[in-house]
């Protein structure tokens, strides 16, 4: 078996969680992001308000009017300020709390993609990609809602509203800030297109170096014994280089267009305030309807003009998160897209769940990848409930690949499985492998693996059954190592029997060459702890071994061109 190595037991339990988590269905997020930017651009939008009572104030004290006549507008230009902070203090809240809830909606509904994905598939994602994706990459999508998006609004209405309030009085005023607005975001547009791209490649490079790492981590003692640390190094520094390269692009563009933005942003508010300053002095006696402006009003119209260009400059502060968030969010759906899944199979509660199995291969083809040549063709199977059965056949003739179609990791693309009389959940199967993933603790706690209602009596029943009293003895309660380090593979393998000797509900036994590698004798006891686990069950054995297929009720040969079954 190619990559099936784990438990398919296993494979379930991961997968529960994960649909639980999006089972819970998160309020209406979009609704949240809209009011949460709302409410951000009435609090800047307060600001006019406020410079229209300060420009009015100073106007009179110029006037002449008494300071005790300022207290009032004082008061009110403090109240404005509170509403406004507040304002900005909820939506900030409103739309951060959205945005985390959208990044666990879009998590939990990846996490269950990935969960759903065939370990047989050669195209799945890498793990160190995965991790990167999931954990680091899908932060970046909440800058993306909770600061971008409000952003936007803020831009794309407090200027509108400024503008309507200095057009009545000052025509060209309206005017230069009209004129001076447009290049902002068609140099914004311009950008953020090549700022996408440079997100994209970067969060790929960031993706391929995670993966990279995380594969030539756990392939380090090959790489030693090969010889190969320098030239690995040396890739990992390429990788790492080309992620650093990307990296500054993605800067580069964020720093051009804050430069833009502050160029074009200061040319407006400098050719506002020359019109203001000179209308004042009285040197130009147009473009405002009155003939000339008064110093409320030219006041006003300088208080304004910075604002005007305040929710550009903050649009551009974070345009560089749109481009991330965008990328991530992606990413993130992409995750799983096109990948080959597990077969579907029906939760059923009929199942005479007291008895052996039957099962029947009704029909299938397969083949992993559309370009290659079918593995199965109308191929069909029969297997008595309780029967032991051992597959042969040379290599590469599709022995892993029927009992990964019996266990459901892949998918038949004609034909169907019939187990027990309905289609079986894996929960009634047991998974016997090559390579049993044994987890960093102990030996008995990776024989229970956290499943409920196991007792000491079970685990001790189970390791008599595959022989490994001893090892649990020695070992006592010290851990083994992550990976199985501490234990020899024949060993590893019994362990994976004791597993399966606990659960009660297994009623069909998947063995994927599971005397493979192993001297004669340790063979030979494998073999008879198998059998003692089999009682009563169905059995089928994928082998080479002439010795584990002579003790089967039924032997059954895979050849490429025809199937031929032999009588015990
Ligand atoms: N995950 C996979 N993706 C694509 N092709 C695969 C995959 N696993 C196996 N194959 C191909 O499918 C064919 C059958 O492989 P399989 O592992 O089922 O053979 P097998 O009879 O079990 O071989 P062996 O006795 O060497 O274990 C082979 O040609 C193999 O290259």
């Amino acid at each position: 078996m190619v990559s099936a190595f784990f438990d398919a037991r296993e494979q379930q339990q991961v997968e529960m969680p994960a649909v639980g988590v999006a089972a819970r269905k998160p309020a209406n997020t979009n609704r949240r992001l809209r009011s949460a930017a709302m409410l951000q651009a009435l609090a800047a939008a307060l600001w006019i308000p406020q410079a229209g009572i300060l420009a009015r104030s100073v106007g009179r004290l110029a006037d002449g009017v008494g300071l005790g006549d300022m207290f009032w507008p004082a008061v009110f230009i403090l109240l404005l300020g509170m509403v406004k902070s507040c304002l900005d203090a909820v939506g900030g809240r409103l739309a951060f709390r959205a945005a985390r809830s959208e990044l666990s909606e879009k998590r939990a509904n990846a996490v269950r993609l990935l969960a759903r994905l065939s370990p047989v598939d050669a195209g799945r994602p890498a793990s160190g990609e995965a991790a990167s994706v999931l954990g680091e990459q899908a932060e970046l999508i909440v800058p993306y809602l909770s600061r971008f998006r409000p952003a936007r609004m803020k831009a794309s209405f407090v200027p509108l509203v400024i503008l309507a309030c200095i057009f009545p009085i000052s025509w060209i005023a309206a005017l230069v800030l009209l004129f001076a607005a447009p290049l902002i975001p068609i140099f914004m547009a311009l950008i953020g297109w090549r700022a996408q791209a440079a997100s994209q490649k970067q969060l790929i490079a960031t993706s391929s170096l995670n993966a990279f790492l995380l594969d030539r981590l756990r392939g380090l003692a090959t790489i030693r014994s090969l010889d190969a640390v320098d030239a690995t190094a040396l890739k990992l520094r390429s990788e790492a280089e080309s992620l650093r390269t990307r990296t500054v692009a993605v800067l580069k563009i964020a720093f051009l267009s804050s430069a833009v933005l502050e160029l074009f942003s200061a040319l407006g508010v400098a050719m506002t305030a020359v019109y203001v300053g000179f209308s004042l002095l009285g040197e130009i006696r147009f473009g405002a309807w009155s003939g000339g402006l008064d110093l409320s009003q030219g006041l006003f119209v300088l208080l304004l003009a910075p604002a005007f260009f305040e929710p550009l400059r903050e649009l551009s502060a974070v345009w560089h998160d749109r481009a991330s968030g965008e990328a991530a969010l992606k990413a993130l759906d992409g995750i799983a897209a096109e990948s080959m899944t597990l077969a579907d199979r029906d939760k059923t509660g009929k199942l005479a769940v007291d008895a052996a199995f039957a099962l029947r291969v009704e029909n299938i083809s397969f083949r992993y990848r559309p370009d290659q040549s079918p593995i199965f063709e109308g191929f069909d199977l029969d297997l008595a409930a309780g029967e032991h059965v051992a597959l042969l056949g040379a290599s590469g003739t599709g022995k892993s690949t029927l009992l990964s179609l019996i266990a459901g990791l892949a998918p038949c693309s004609e034909g169907r499985i019939i187990i027990g009389g309905a289609s079986a959940d894996r929960g009634h199967m047991a998974w016997i492998g090559q390579r049993p993933h044994i987890f960093a603790g102990t030996v008995a706690g990776n024989i229970a693996l956290g499943r409920p209602g196991i007792s000491k009596t079970e685990i001790s029943k189970a390791l008599d059954l595959a022989k490994l009293g001893g090892v649990a003895k020695a070992y006592g309660h010290s851990p083994l190592g992550e990976g199985g380090i501490g234990l020899s593979g024949g060993e590893a393998l019994r362990l994976t029997i004791a597993r399966a000797a606990c659960d009660p509900d297994i009623r069909i036994i998947l063995a994927d060459e599971p005397t493979a590698h192993l001297d004669a004798e340790t063979a030979a006891e494998i073999t008879e702890s198998l059998l003692a686990l089999a009682e009563g069950r169905t059995l089928i054995v994928a082998t080479h071994d002439p010795l584990l297929a002579a003790r089967m009720h039924r032997t059954i040969r895979l050849d490429t061109e025809h199937l031929q079954e032999a009588a015990e």
